[in-house]
């Protein structure tokens, strides 16, 4: 086996056991589904020389100890020598600048490993690259970029809204057979019965992702229609901020808070620490953010059935891609992302 070879099959272990550690990384980030918000999720792993695992953490709650911190906490007292031949692990790039806590690229530094490896850079703008530097500067490598799409998709709200100063937009609808996301309804008429398209265990998703994020809208003709709460019954969780958009809130009921154009509502969204909002519909609603290419991902929802002469559901854009879809019962569920973005 010549020597290029050799090196070679050497950097491919390497990158097997790196990806192997950032997936626990991964694995321990989500811990932080809950509570890290609006911070980011991010787990880190501690690796002794020998391969082992001698501490892991990740990043709990907003205003508390971050992965890093979390991890190094969990050192047994036995195994802290080993520190100096070790590898920290961190999904997300260590912070440089004083927050709520103070840099974790310091506390790298003193703690004095051999090696670092993060999945991606932190790309908030206080940070993005200022803590690798940091501590290459003190003499440690640091290898970026192991898993770095699974890295970035788990943190893609919080990139979202540190990059666009937007929240994180999920456009979706359930719809028929045949595109439909309503019954028809002929000029003035009231208390059409809305079309029921998810079984029990979908609208029980439905719940959950309400309660997974910060604001839900519709728009007013889906108030007319159909008195909707839009709150989390199903699941466990905070209920969203409920929207409308309308250009006369009169009538509104009084839990939805009113805007007459997208641009002040995202603002009012951004500046109260809302990550992520839900549109729930209709169509035009749906459309006026579409035609703005203001969406981040998209959830349709397709029952078996079809019903004559609905409302039609929107459009898929052109550029919408599929992440996922599955299949409950006799419904499918389909999630698309916009290829336009760091996925
Ligand atoms: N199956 C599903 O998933 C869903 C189905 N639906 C169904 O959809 C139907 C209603 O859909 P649709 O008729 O398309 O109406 P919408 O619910 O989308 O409401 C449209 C109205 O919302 C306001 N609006 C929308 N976009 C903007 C904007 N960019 N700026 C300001 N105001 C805006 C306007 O109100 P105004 O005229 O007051 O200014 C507009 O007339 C209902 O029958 C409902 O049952 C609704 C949600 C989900
Ligand atoms: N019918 C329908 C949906 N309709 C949406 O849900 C709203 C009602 O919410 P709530 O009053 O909280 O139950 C309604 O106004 C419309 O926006 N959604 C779905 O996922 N699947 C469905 O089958
Ligand atoms: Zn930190």
């Amino acid at each position: 086996m010549d020597k290029q070879t050799d090196a070679s099959l050497l950097d491919d272990r390497r990158r097997a056991l790196d990806e192997m550690y950032m997936r626990r990384c991964l694995q321990l980030a989500r811990g932080g589904q809950w509570y890290a918000k609006p911070n980011p999720m991010v787990g880190a792993v501690i690796v002794s020389a020998d391969g082992r695992i001698i501490g892991e953490g990740y990043h709990v709650r907003c205003g508390e100890a971050h992965a890093e911190v979390n991890a190094f906490g969990s050192v047994r007292a036995a195994d802290e020598r080993l520190l100096a031949e070790a590898t920290i692990y961190v999904s997300l790039e260590p912070c440089s600048h004083w927050g709520k806590t103070p840099p974790c690229a310091d506390l790298i530094v003193k703690k004095g490993v051999r090696r670092v490896v993060c999945g991606c850079v932190d790309p908030y703008a206080e940070v993005r690259g200022r803590g690798i530097e940091r501590i290459r500067q003190a003499g440690i490598p640091v290898t970026v970029g192991v898993l770095e799409r699974e890295c970035l998709a788990l943190n893609r709200k919080f990139i979202v809204v540190s990059n666009e100063k937007r929240p994180y937009i999920i456009l979706k609808w359930a719809q028929t057979a045949n595109h439909k996301i309503a019954y028809a309804r002929s000029a003035g008429a009231v208390d059409v019965e809305p079309l029921a398209l998810s079984s029990s265990f979908t609208k029980m998703l439905v719940h959950k992702l309400r309660a997974e994020n910060g604001a839900i809208l519709v728009g007013r003709e889906t108030v007319n229609a159909d008195h909707p709460r839009l709150n989390v019954r199903l699941w466990s969780g905070p209920s969203p901020e409920r929207l409308v958009l309308t250009h006369n809130a009169e009538g509104v009921p009084s839990w939805f808070k009113c805007f007459d154009n997208i641009g002040a509502m995202l603002d009012y969204l951004y500046a109260n620490h809302r990550q992520s909002l839900i549109v729930e519909g209709g169509t035009v609603t749906l459309n006026s953010f579409i035609e703005r290419g203001l969406w981040d991902e998209i959830r349709v929802e397709t029952a078996s059935f079809t019903v004559p002469n609905g409302v039609d559901a929107p459009e898929l854009p052109a550029n919408a891609t599929l992440l996922d879809k599955k299949f409950y019962d006799k419904n499918t569920i389909c999630q698309y992302v916009n290829q336009c973005q760091i996925l």
